[in-house]
């Protein structure tokens, strides 16, 4: 399958999108109650583009959609909408200091979103959009749907009733307009043998191309279409492409596109914008974007740490390791303490390399490989665990082995985190005892410590207070927090570079103390979504939830595998036990 992703540059290669852009989505968010599921998200939709808004599900994409259409109010943020060419900066500010909701330029107009109600967003703004749940009259024949479209210019054009009544001559124009523009849209889609037919009787591949006849008959400059795509064969999907290619290179119109068929979005899309929670984490052509390892890991879901190998996790840690080794030079006990979990994890963490179902690779294939269904749906916590249940049920041993192979040739997670972090010593140490059992001599017992402060340079950058627990860790042997649904092993190992090791720590996060730890693992929100606080006192009172049954059982990756997370039993300094 050929992929369509050249990038419109202009001279001094600013890409399309951000030199002439259609719509510029600016510091949107949207709260419903206490949730964000849209936090101050910026991105552009290049004139003559198409751009494809991915994420997993629950992203927030259909809230920006109803956002930009007028459906929902953003709670925050600014919408624009330009008629003609570039960006026309000047207006932009003008009307937005002005109070109005649109203005005529030389180059077209501007048109404010969110102050426009969602008829004049269509009508003036000209954005059209169609639905996830096709929206269609059924009742009404297929022509008749598309004139119903058509309804604003013939209400006009009548006179608001007389003229129709009268047969007006400039009535009988616009309506035979109308039916023209009806037919021609009905040809491109294939559907004119069903015109006098009832929309709801055509079947769903139609009804989809429908939908998007009769956005077009709107005459819109961008057209959003909400999961085209959804419930198409393959020979639909690709006549979706021809047509949306069609829109876009034979009328100029923008689109924009949710869609969750990877193959559609890589084959057609000229931009793509990923969101996960709300939050945009890569914005770009399709081909660097569709191999971003923060989408692969949206993808993913972060249960899995052996395909969730993220530079930006990585550097963090080994940032923070290297700041604390800084600062516990002075007092090797002191350092001893705060690596001993680190030494703890390590046979373990790479056990869950070896076990991790090869199922998860099946996440990122698409992604990477143009043409295959992507897994649609979200990969974390709740999608995650189920897809790599299901999966990890039907994958069969053979297939583990490539990925086993990686595990082991690779650097293990933990030993990666050591080097990295200039943690070198305890990884070494770590390796021997495995490897000679016989000659080993028992192992020294860890010289009693007191657990040292850990400092991140940038620790202010966050809003919030940063948690005590992650400031100074308790020493020992750590829970296993994989055992909280939605935490994972990368997570994991990025909290555990912090000092957080502890269920009872986590139990007694507060709020601010929740806001600065969502930010510094980059998901404002998603915490008191999948309520790790709720989860961890549960947990730190020896109880189960759901989720830490089937990690226990086995069902889903982890980062301590074995009954229970087999939580390490050393103790070691002050800290007393794990
Ligand atoms: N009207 C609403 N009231 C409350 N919460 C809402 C509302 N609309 C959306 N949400 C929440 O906002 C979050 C984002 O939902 P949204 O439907 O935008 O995601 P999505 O990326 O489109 O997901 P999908 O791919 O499943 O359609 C979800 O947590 C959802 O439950």
């Amino acid at each position: 399958m050929k992929t369509a992703t050249k990038v419109k540059t202009t001279g001094d290669a600013t890409p399309n999108w951000d030199a002439d852009p259609v719509l510029s989505v600016e510091h949107l968010t949207m709260r419903f109650g206490g949730l964000v599921a849209v936090g101050d998200l910026c991105f552009n939709v290049g004139r003559g583009d198409i751009t494809a808004l991915i994420g997993p599900n629950g992203a927030g994409k259909t809230t920006v959609f109803n956002c930009v259409t007028g459906f929902y109010k953003p709670t925050e943020g600014r919408i624009v909408m330009r008629h003609g060419p570039g960006r026309q900066d000047d207006a932009v500010e003008a009307v937005t200091a002005s109070g109005l909701k649109w203005q005529s330029t030389n180059a077209g107009g501007v048109f404010l979103l969110e102050r426009m109600p969602d008829h004049e967003i269509s009508h003036k703004a000209k954005v059209a959009r169609t639905f996830q749940n096709i929206r269609l009259f059924g009742g009404m024949t297929v022509l008749e749907n598309l004139l119903v479209a058509q309804h604003n210019p013939l209400m006009v054009a009548s006179g608001f009733s007389l003229g129709g009544i009268l047969g007006l001559p400039s009535y009988k124009r616009a309506q035979q307009e109308a039916i023209d523009k009806a037919v021609y849209w009905l040809e491109r889609t294939h559907l004119v043998e069903r015109a006098d037919d009832p929309a709801a009787d055509l079947p769903y591949g139609d009804q989809r191309r429908l939908e998007i006849a009769r956005a077009m008959c709107i005459g819109p400059q961008l057209l959003c279409l909400d999961e085209p795509a959804a419930g198409l064969n393959p020979r639909e999907s690709a006549e979706l492409n021809q047509l949306l290619k069609y829109i876009r290179d034979e009328h100029n119109v923008s689109v924009l596109l949710i869609e969750h068929d990877m193959g559609v979005v890589m084959e057609i899309s000229d931009h793509v914008v990923v969101l996960d929670y709300g939050v945009k984490i890569a914005d770009g052509a399709a081909d660097a974007v569709k191999s971003d390892p923060k989408v692969i890991a949206a993808y993913l879901g972060v249960d899995d740490e052996a395909e969730i190998d993220v530079p930006e996790i990585r550097k963090d840690v080994a940032k923070v390791a290297a700041e604390s080794d800084g600062a516990t030079a002075a007092g090797s006990k002191k350092a001893s303490a705060r690596k001993a979990p680190a030494k703890a994890r390590k046979p373990a963490a790479r056990k869950t390399k070896a076990a991790a179902p090869a199922a998860d690779t099946a996440f990122a294939q698409p992604l990477m490989a143009t043409g295959a269904k992507a897994p649609a749906k979200r990969g974390t916590a709740k999608a995650s665990a189920r897809s790599q249940e299901k999966t990890s049920a039907k994958a069969p041993e053979k297939a583990r082995a490539p990925k086993t192979a990686k595990a082991k040739t690779g650097t293990t997670g933990p030993a990666k985190t050591a080097a990295a972090g200039g943690a070198a010593k305890s990884a070494a140490a770590a390796t021997p005892a495995k490897a000679k059992p016989a000659t080993r001599k028992p192992a020294a017992k860890p010289a009693p410590a007191e657990a040292s402060e850990i400092k991140i340079a940038n620790s202010g950058d966050y809003p919030g207070k940063q948690p005590h627990g992650t400031r100074k860790p308790r020493a020992g042997g750590g829970n296993n927090l994989t055992r909280i649904k939605g935490i994972g092993p990368a997570n994991e190992k990025k909290l555990n570079t912090l000092g957080t090791w502890h269920f009872d720590q986590i139990a007694a996060w507060k709020k601010a103390e929740i806001e600065w730890v969502g930010a510094y693992l980059s998901f404002p929100g998603r915490i008191e979504r999948e309520e790790w606080v709720k989860q961890a006192k549960v947990l730190a009172r020896g109880g189960e939830t759901a989720f830490s049954k089937r990690v226990d059982k086995g069902d889903v990756p982890t980062s301590v595998p074995g009954r229970r997370g087999a939580q390490p039993k050393k103790t070691t300094a002050k800290g007393g036990k794990a």
